[in-house]
């Protein structure tokens, strides 16, 4: 595995600045070769630390396919969406064709609703419609061009929460162990809500650039053991990408305690 690259700022506007002159330098690279850039968006702070900067900058939008690293099973305009989130602090500034960010499918979610009176079964059945719509949406964009077992992103956005969970990934759960899937359904997210897609690790891992975004000190000793501890199982710490490239975005409450 690459080393990782660590960059530190002494705030987040600073960062923003950096995260956006990486994500334009990795959008005109990925359009030069193949003429679009795949990047995957997560929720929490992410959209709002991208979007400050990087949404004055000259890019073509509109050779972006965007997806979600996870997302919430709620309707989209539900205040929990990612899609949302993502929505309010980043599409609503920028000229991305919308039929080129890809969002869980509306239509399947009458049924889950439905399912949801009935029994965890039901639930599970309506859930992996929506997954297997979602891996339907991810083929129709990489499998004829790649033609790979798994979509090659050109980047993904990745938030880390204080107990090392990354996506919808959570520490110890059985998810962590997914190698064929694509997108995987959790129903016990130990975070609400509790029904969730996410990408798997090898979705993940395949991608051709993984840049994490972590602030603020609740991060410290997380992050401590995610880039220090080369054993760690922590799912942040899982993400080792198998031949592209990962770096760190962390402002300095962040970084703390890491030895850099
Ligand atoms: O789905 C979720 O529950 C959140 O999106 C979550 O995964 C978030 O991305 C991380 O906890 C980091 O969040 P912050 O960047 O806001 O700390």
């Amino acid at each position: 595995m690459n080393a990782p690259n660590v960059h530190t700022f002494p705030n987040t506007q600073k960062l923003s600045v950096s995260l956006a002159d990486l994500v334009v330098k990795l959008s005109e690279e990925s359009i030069e070769i193949r003429d679009r850039f795949t990047i995957g968006i997560s929720g929490g702070s992410l959209p709002k630390l991208l979007a400050a900067d990087l949404k004055n900058r000259d890019i073509e939008w509109e050779k972006w396919e965007v997806f979600f690293c996870d997302e919430r099973l709620v309707p989209l305009d539900h205040e929990d969406s990612n899609y949302f989130l993502c929505k309010k602090e980043f599409f609503d500034q920028v000229p991305i064709p919308q039929d080129q960010i890809y969002t869980i499918e509306p239509s399947l979610f009458p049924q889950l609703e439905e399912a949801a009176r009935k029994d965890k079964e039901a639930v599970e059945e309506a859930a992996l419609e929506i997954v297997e719509d979602y891996e339907k949406k991810l083929i129709s964009v990489f499998a004829t061009v790649n033609s790979v077992k798994f979509p090659v992103f050109d980047l993904l956005l990745l938030g880390v929460g204080p107990d090392g969970h990354t996506c919808s990934l959570f520490p110890d759960h059985p998810l962590l162990d997914e190698n064929v899937g694509w997108v995987a359904y959790i129903g016990d997210s130990p975070k609400p809500p509790p029904r969730r897609i996410t990408f798997t690790l090898p979705v993940i891992n395949h991608a051709h650039n993984i840049a994490f975004v972590a602030t603020g000190e609740g991060k410290q000793d997380v992050l401590k053991e995610i880039i220090e501890d080369t054993e760690s199982k922590l799912p942040a710490a899982l993400v080792q990408p198998v031949t592209g490239k990962l770096y760190w975005f962390l402002d300095s409450a962040a970084a703390t305690k890491l030895i850099l």
